[in-house]
């Protein structure tokens, strides 16, 4: 069979003979009802047509699981055994504030969960907590960011003809300190911060200027007469707004501002761009702000309502020369400007590799989000019942279609996403063990891709998924409301989505342009070294007519399928930009391009996400690591794979038939395949978010619980 039905020559390739063999694990199938007439099923479908796959859900959730269950658990069984610290339904703004300052000072103070110690020091269990505290609330997981977290934002400048990022990089509060200082600031901070004493802000963001952090206005000029520096906020556009946790508890802030040093020319002062600086904001003991300093409250906002987000505004408030957190720029006494690295080059990757973290705690934290969403919708779907043939028990709504369709492929990605975020943290693990040049480039570019793509996902799904639930998806205690309206600034902060893909977009061009210049491409982008080589020939006219299952199921074809279209949208592009730069100049072009720039990039990550799932898929077979050790685990996750793969050409299948890489009969095939496998995965779903571990009272909402879902939601309301 494998012979007859593998229409594809390179036969002894790697990623086919473990394709072939997981075929060979349908053995674990059962028989259950195809809703698929045959002449509708996919050619080669025959041997499973009718079979269920049989999951050792214990096993898969095993695999899924990360090393650091154990302090999730102690994050989890610490809420439960507090329901006074539980986020109550109806809450005011204020309430909800103070609520949640309660419930981290309780985790760090109480339950003993300190997280910062763990940002420098082991980011996947800060990253785990992170994910854990965020599922209790989300302004929980948010307000500790602000307290600890590492997180980098974004200022553009075009360059020459090629959109460069240009990145302005900084910390929130506990980050900012450890990260952009130094000892001595570690030292006078650090325990402070740990224990909550030291409740501080990230004071970056001004009225007129968010993405661009370059144009900041905030001045912090240098006075060698008392040895201060004086922050200034000159105008109301360079007023901090969105500051977290300026509104009631924070007591200093990290304050971004130009840094200008006296001159003696007829300038006066020289402007050295913008740096980080301690400001006190609040009295320690007696909690009053202090003198030269405004701070009002910006007021309700759509979600997020546990963190108390202000604006400030400095009058000329004097901070002495130690406050400027000074790694990587430094004034002396007699203020003469230094810096620790040789090259401007080497301080930005020195500094980026210390500060990506923010971005991957959101890529991450969104998949967590996404999870639970979906273990409400899917597990609800497939308690619900409505209609039914005639004469017939009613069936439930997820055995219909276009439930599967809306769901299963959104459970797909979001194995998909897990793998990725999971590699990512893994990659930012070792970025910071071992401080590779390489490296930092790679985790940068991939952390702004995977946030964006991942985050604009997870906020459409959230809709879908509250729409699935019919009415009762819209009863707030069924938690939809809330995470839409929590998870939605995950689009914009810590970088707006569309701004990081430009990033990834602009990194993208660089490489290929270093590729024709023999320079080296690292490991998430080796692909462009071969694809750019032989994919970029005209499709192959046989091959663009396979149909068979096998094929359509082979990882090589998905893979294939997935760079190419990258690699078109690459060379496409740089030839667009070349063109209009001439007439248009660098930031014309760019702006011309700039959507054919936006599928670009979303096309690469989609790559990255789908190559990273099917290692995880293979590195059993390939490597004998023993990642998945149990074969009804891995028959799972191939089928979830594959459903995702497919489900993503056919998104594109206009552009695939566009260039013929994709005849009509090969569309077709996958079109029918894709929604099988929807059929095939609705069968495992589950056991698929039974897998994710999320146990009742994290998932809270009544409709998801795992027995007796009705009488939980009528006791709810009081019967
Ligand atoms: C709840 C919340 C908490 C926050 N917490 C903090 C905090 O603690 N500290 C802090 O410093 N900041 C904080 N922020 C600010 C946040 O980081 C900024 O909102 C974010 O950086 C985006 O900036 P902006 O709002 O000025 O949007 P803008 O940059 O003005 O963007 C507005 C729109 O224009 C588009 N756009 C902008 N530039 C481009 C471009 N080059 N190409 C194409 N489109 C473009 C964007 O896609 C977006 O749709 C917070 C914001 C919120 C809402």
């Amino acid at each position: 069979m494998e012979t007859l039905n593998n229409p594809n020559p390179s036969s002894g390739d790697d990623a086919e003979i473990v394709s072939r063999r997981i075929q060979r694990l349908s053995l674990h199938l059962n028989p259950i009802p195809c809703p698929l007439p045959d002449a509708d099923r996919p050619i080669g479908m025959a041997a499973c047509a009718r079979a269920k796959l049989e999951v050792d859900t214990g096993k898969l959730s095993g695999y899924m699981r990360g090393p650091h269950r154990d302090v999730q658990e102690k994050v989890f069984e610490y809420f439960e055994s507090r329901p006074e610290l539980q986020t109550p339904l109806e809450i005011s703004k204020n309430d909800h504030r103070e609520l949640c300052w309660r419930q981290l000072v309780g985790l760090v103070r109480e339950a003993g969960i300190k997280p910062f110690r763990y940002v420098a020091d082991d980011p996947a269990k800060y990253f785990a907590i992170l994910e854990a505290v965020g599922s209790v609330d989300m302004s929980l997981g948010i307000k500790m960011g602000v307290q600890y977290r590492i997180s980098l934002l974004y200022a553009n400048m075009l360059c020459l003809n090629w959109f460069f990022p240009c990145i302005c990089v900084c910390s929130l509060w506990g980050g900012s300190v450890i990260n952009l200082g130094t000892q001595k600031h570690k030292d006078k901070y650090f325990d402070g911060i740990d224990n909550l004493y030291y409740p501080g802000c990230f004071a970056m963001t001004e009225l007129h200027h968010g993405s661009n952090v370059q144009a900041l206005q905030t001045a912090a000029t240098f006075d060698p007469i008392t040895d201060e520096f004086i922050i200034n906020t000159p105008n109301d556009g360079a007023i901090k707004w969105w500051i977290g946790n300026a509104a009631v508890h924070g007591k200093f802030a990290t304050v971004f501002a130009r840094l200008m040093l006296p001159t003696h020319d007829s300038k006066a002062v020289s402007d050295m761009g913008v740096h980080a600086f301690i400001v006190p904001i609040r009295h320690l003991e007696t909690h009053e702000t202090l003198p030269g300093i405004e701070i009002h409250d910006c007021g309700q906002k759509v979600g997020l309502n546990g963190v108390d987000n202000g604006a400030l505004r400095f009058n000329s408030v004097r901070i002495p020369r130690d406050n400027l957190l000074n790694r990587f720029g430094d004034v002396s006494r007699d203020g003469k400007y230094s810096s620790s690295l040789p090259t401007v080059n080497k301080r930005f990757a020195a500094t980026l590799g210390e500060l990506v973290g923010g971005r991957v705690g959101l890529a991450y934290s969104s998949v967590a989000v996404l999870k639970l969403a979906g273990t409400i919708a899917i597990r609800y779907s497939l308690l619900r019942q409505q209609f039914g043939p005639p004469r017939k028990p009613e069936v439930s709504i997820l055995d219909y279609q276009s439930h599967q369709h809306k769901l299963m492929p959104m459970l797909a990605s979001t194995y998909a996403f897990h793998f990725a975020t999971s590699y990512l943290v893994e990659k930012y693990a070792e970025m910071k063990r071992t401080h590779d040049e390489q490296l930092v480039g790679d985790v940068h570019a991939l952390s702004a891709g995977l946030k964006a793509y991942v985050t604009s996902y997870t906020a459409r799904s959230l809709n879908v998924c509250r729409e699935s639930c019919g009415g009762h998806g819209y009863a707030a205690v069924n938690r939809f409301g809330t995470l839409r309206n929590d998870h939605d600034i995950f689009q914009t902060f810590e970088g707006d989505n569309t701004v990081l893909l430009q990033q990834v977009a602009g990194d993208l061009l660089k490489r290929y342009q270093e590729k024709f210049q023999g320079g080296p491409l690292t490991v998430t982008w080796n692909y462009l070294r071969e694809s750019m080589n032989s994919y970029l020939s005209q499709p192959n006219p046989v091959t663009a007519r396979w149909e068979s299952e096998d094929h359509l199921r082979d990882p090589k074809f998905q893979l294939d399928a997935f760079r190419y279209r990258t690699s078109r949208l690459l060379q496409s592009v740089a030839v667009r930009l070349r063109k209009h730069t001439k007439t248009l100049g660098g930031f014309g072009a760019w702006n011309r391009c700039l959507n054919h720039l936006l599928t670009l990039a979303e096309s690469h990550i989609e790559t990255v996400i789908l190559a990273k799932f099917i290692e995880a898929v293979q590195k059993y077979y390939l490597y004998q690591t023993f990642y998945c050790p149990d074969p009804s685990a891995r028959s799972a996750l191939k089928l979830v794979c594959d459903l995702y793969a497919l489900n993503r050409i056919w998104n594109d299948i206009g552009t695939y038939r566009n260039v013929d890489y994709v005849a009509p009969n090969k569309a077709k095939a996958i079109h029918k395949l894709a929604e099988y496998l929807s059929f095939q995965v609705r069968n495992i779903a589950r056991e698929l978010v039974d897998a994710f571990d999320l146990p009742d009272n994290v998932t809270k909402a009544p409709i998801a619980m795992q027995s007796e879902a009705y009488s939980q939601y009528t006791n709810y309301v009081g019967f």
